[in-house]
């Protein structure tokens, strides 16, 4: 048996996705990596396991990041190819891209130098700059949240109403005297389909201390309970802020998983929190079935 594709596992505060280099997209082309194979990777007992997949891939080898990205596709060498473990695609991962970097750095593909700085890394939701912090985590300028209207999702029998808010991909941040931890979250919350035509992810928020410090239970769109999300941990920072009468400031966010520290001003949104590689090896032929 032959050792085939190159395969890594990581997280972001337990987020975790299966990563595969595939710089110059001979690796995984065309349908190669198509639904049923995400499926089968993030299989957590007849695969590799994870809530998504990161593909490491340059932004000239993806068909679609002209579209996504335009004018800046020239200034984003690669592209964090994400998909959610039901095999869609998600316009951002926040806890994804600081894993992303950290394993182009460790595999090679980029300095860790060129990181301090920032770099600007395409996704579906257009340009982002990721960089490596000094305490060895990582930074991401998410940009602005974007408020869309107030909604409401059913979770565990109870209603949640919270903001409806874009960080690229959509959320339904809801704030709540329910504690989070009691609530049975095995099951897809029900939301309307009006206000998010696209799914949602849904995050249950207790705030610990008004504007400063806050605590979630997160459902993912295309995943289930997730013990992390950096793109609801910003929704969630946003909406305990504007409900503290207030468009900034910097928030401890408390996940199943960890801690992350999100950044909130009008004109952006900056996510800190750590990436870890957990394993690094090859899928075996006769899994792939080539
Ligand atoms: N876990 C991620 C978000 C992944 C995408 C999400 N499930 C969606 O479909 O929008 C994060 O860390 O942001």
């Amino acid at each position: 048996m032959t050792a085939t594709p190159r395969v890594l596992i990581g997280h972001g505060t337990e987020n975790d996705f299966v990563v595969l280099p595939d710089p110059d997209g001979s690796v995984w082309p065309g349908k190669r990596l198509d639904a049923a194979m995400v499926r089968r990777l993030c299989d957590r007992r007849a695969g590799l396991g994870g809530d998504g997949v990161l593909r490491l891939v340059r932004s000239a080898h993806v068909p679609d990041a002209a579209d996504v990205l335009g004018a800046e596709l020239a200034a984003c060498e690669w592209f964090m190819d994400h998909r959610n473990a039901d095999g869609s695609y998600a316009e951002m991962c926040g806890n994804g891209i600081r894993l992303f970097l950290h394993a182009l750095v460790a595999e090679g593909l980029l300095g860790r130098a060129a990181c301090l700085d920032g770099v600007l890394v395409g996704t579906r939701g257009g340009p982002r700059r990721v960089g490596a912090s000094p305490d060895g985590g990582y930074w991401v300028d998410m940009g602005p949240a974007r408020e869309f209207g107030r909604g409401s999702a059913e979770v565990d029998g109870s209603t949640f109403t919270g903001a409806a808010v874009s960080m690229g991909n959509p959320h339904l941040a809801a704030l709540t005297d329910v504690d989070v931890d009691t609530l049975d979250l095995s099951r897809e919350p029900a939301f309307d389909a009006g206000l998010f035509p696209d799914g949602v992810n849904v995050e249950l928020i207790n705030v610990l201390e008004p504007g400063v410090h806050i605590r979630l239970r997160v459902f993912e769109r295309g995943v289930g309970e997730t013990r992390s999300c950096g793109t609801g941990a910003c929704a969630a920072a946003y909406a305990a802020l504007a409900d503290a009468g207030r468009d900034e400031g910097t928030v401890v966010v408390d996940v199943p998983g960890g801690r992350l520290s999100v950044q909130v001003d009008p004109r952006t949104t900056v996510l800190t929190g750590p990436a870890v590689l957990v394993s690094a090896g090859s899928l075996c032929r006769e899994w792939l079935g080539d």
